[in-house]
């Protein structure tokens, strides 16, 4: 039975001023279309994921998020958090980020107007999702290389989409320098080793459109790892190009795995990020497991 309440959180700074132009339509196309709303604008980070846990407990049966990934991966935690071990209330994404990889990968229409239209008439589908220490994550989690970019992705906010990625990849490779990580997957030692990056994966589109897992599928009970040797920067910069194509899968330095538990320690400071928000600087230890089809989402 499709949905007709839903409580909408609107990041009005997600895509560079995209969310915040889409703001009245939304208005307008809710009140249009008839169905009960509530539209809440987040004031700060953090708000949203908040929001989401005091909607969904309140008993809305959709809270939609209105962003890019970072108001997802809020909304998400939220969500799962006010869950507990039951189902959770069901996702909508309009996606009006600035790279909105996991809204393309769970199958919502790219075009924001379609996505709202599509609200109505949709039904949750259930998908993957994974935590790390404990918070929650809808697409993935990079340590090393893409953590470092996402933390300069929000330093500076140049460009939108891919271009805003290259611009903070270029400045991070200036002093870029690969981390020891001891990585066991499924209680398995892999290796122990300086690793330009892990990425571990629900999804596989990260970053705006690097497919740096290229099988990952969002609704296989899997998470897909992709773990790089230590490489330069003239080797970061040889890859880059397959990376975006996914073709970087089957080089000497790269190797591929799934599990459903990836265990990551270190004696260096590793810096993480989750959906590409950065959740830390200097972790030593992670944990992170793939809770099969916890998550509903509209599509
Ligand atoms: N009112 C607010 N003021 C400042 N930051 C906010 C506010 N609401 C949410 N945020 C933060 O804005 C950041 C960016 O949001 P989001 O990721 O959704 O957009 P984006 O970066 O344009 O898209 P994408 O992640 O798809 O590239 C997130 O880190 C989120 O926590």
């Amino acid at each position: 039975m499709p949905i007709n309440r839903f409580f909408v959180i609107l990041n009005a700074t997600a895509g560079r001023g995209a969310a915040a132009a889409f703001g009245p339509r939304l208005r307008e196309e809710l009140e249009a279309a008839g169905v009960e709303h509530l539209i809440v604008q987040t004031q700060r980070r953090g708000h949203a994921a908040e929001l989401a846990e005091s909607a969904a407990r309140a008993g809305w049966p959709a809270v939609v998020a209105v962003g890019g990934d970072g108001t997802v991966h809020e909304v998400v935690n939220g969500l799962m958090r006010a869950a507990g071990d039951g189902p959770s209330t069901p996702l909508g994404i309009i996606a009006v980020g600035s790279g909105n990889d996991f809204a393309k990968l769970a199958g919502v229409p790219a075009n924001s107007m379609a996505a709202l239209a599509r609200l109505s008439v949709a039904e949750p589908r259930a998908v993957d999702v994974g935590s790390v220490n404990g918070q929650w994550f809808s697409n993935g989690v990079g340590i090393g290389l893409d953590a470092q970019v996402a933390i300069e992705v929000d330093r500076r906010r140049r460009f939108r989409g891919m271009a805003m990625y290259l611009n903070a990849l270029a400045r991070v490779l200036r002093a870029f320098r690969p981390r020891r990580m001891r990585l066991e997957l499924d209680g398995v030692l892999v290796s122990d080793l300086p690793m330009t990056l892990v990425t571990i994966a629900n999804g596989g589109r990260h970053g705006g459109g690097f497919w740096i897992c290229p099988d990952a599928r969002i609704d296989d009970g899997a998470l897909d790892i992709c773990a790089c040797d230590a490489l330069g920067t003239a080797g970061i910069l040889r890859f880059l190009p397959r990376v975006m194509r996914g073709t970087h899968v089957g080089a000497s330095c790269v190797h591929m795995h799934q599990a459903r538990r990836v265990r990551i320690t270190s004696s260096d400071p590793l810096p993480v990020h989750a959906d590409g928000e950065i959740i830390a600087e200097d972790a030593r230890e992670l944990d992170i497991v793939i809770h099969p089809g916890r998550l509903r989402v509209l599509v």
